[in-house]
């Protein structure tokens, strides 16, 4: 274990693979036959070595942290005298498109939902929050999908705020990558879950200097715990890329889907035309807005070849 510099906030402790997979000896909990198809229900590529090795002990430490917080709360409901009433613990995972954002809040989801102090996790992507493509189309800024502008930030802030002060009920839009829209007729409901894993580009963003708006509040006011997931770019472009061939095998092939001019591009089509979205939308996005947040996350997963990660940062 070694330590590195944080900019902003003090420095991480630095974890290889091997050391951090150590870490799960102390994991009381092991993957049961159901939970094995659980996770593999969640994506086919996903390693269970992976999984027992980086996630099983993530999910202890959060287990861990949770407890030490909600032994807090107690005690000052307690000094208090009010009568208890929990708060949703948030967890957000931010990094760049195709990183495995969303693979690795399911995971989480499925692993975290197992202690019994947390049974319920609620997980809501921010793409949601998009404005629907109407609107990103008015605003001329489809080409922007993403970036800061694209998403309705006051809405996302609302949203997390809501569900931080225990409100029942919360609704979150849904977004599909088949329409490449936000459904009209869906939302997730979140009610008073014990944790609210939070995921997106952008949860780490602070507003933009640049907004009318004025909202002063930011995701990351109601979060308790970040996760940066990284990887560097070359394999994130591949990644994007290998993603876009197997879509326009499966979701473009749909006829509702938005991409459904895509299904019948050839393998060397399909590679230039996801080579240039990356080139002129999703790698521009990540670097300007999404690599330089970083440095507040808690944790950080720097993943290699194959999604697996072969170093663990922790804040100290
Ligand atoms: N841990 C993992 N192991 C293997 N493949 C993964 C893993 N995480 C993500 N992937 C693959 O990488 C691509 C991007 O993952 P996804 O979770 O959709 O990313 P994001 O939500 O960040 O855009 C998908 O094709 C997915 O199957
Ligand atoms: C909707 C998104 C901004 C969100 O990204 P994700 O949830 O895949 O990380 C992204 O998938 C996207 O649509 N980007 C615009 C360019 C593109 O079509 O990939």
């Amino acid at each position: 274990m070694t330590q590195h510099s944080r900019p902003h906030s003090g420095t991480y402790l630095s974890f290889s693979q091997h050391d951090w997979a150590q870490l799960r000896n102390s994991v009381p909990l092991t993957l049961t036959n159901s939970d094995l198809d659980d996770l593999r229900g969640i994506n086919v590529n996903v390693s269970l070595q992976e999984v027992s090795d980086i996630y099983l002990p993530l999910s202890r430490l959060l287990n861990l942290i949770i407890n030490s917080q909600q032994s807090r709360s107690a005690v000052l409901e307690k000094f208090l005298g009010n009568y208890p009433k929990r708060r949703p613990y948030i967890i957000s995972i931010a990094g760049s498109v195709a990183v495995g954002k969303s693979t690795t809040a399911r995971i989480l989801q499925a692993l975290l939902q197992r202690w019994p102090e947390h049974p319920k996790v609620d997980l809501v992507t921010t793409d949601g929050f998009l404005y629907p493509l109407e609107e990103l189309q008015k605003r001329n800024i489809l080409h922007r999908k993403g970036f800061p502008e694209s998403y309705d930030v006051r809405h996302l802030v609302e949203f997390v705020a809501d569900v931080k002060n225990g409100k029942q009920d919360v609704k979150a839009p849904i977004y599909s990558h088949i329409s490449y829209d936000r459904l009209k007729d869906a939302h997730i409901n979140v009610n008073q879950p014990d944790i609210l894993i939070l995921e997106g580009l952008n949860v780490l963003q602070t507003a933009r200097e640049d907004t009318a708006s004025g909202h002063s509040q930011y995701v990351s006011d109601y979060v308790d715990f970040s996760i940066y997931v990284d990887a560097p770019q070359h394999l994130l472009k591949q990644w994007y890329i290998e993603r876009f061939l197997h879509f326009r095998d499966t979701a473009f092939s749909r006829p509702e889907s938005y991409f459904n001019h895509y299904a019948n591009l050839s393998d060397e089509q399909a590679h230039e035309t996801a080579g240039h979205i990356w080139d002129t939308i999703n790698g521009p996005n990540l670097v300007q807005n999404i690599l330089p947040t970083k440095n507040r996350a808690a944790l950080v997963l720097k993943k290699g070849a194959d999604h697996l990660v072969q170093q663990v940062l922790l804040s100290k």
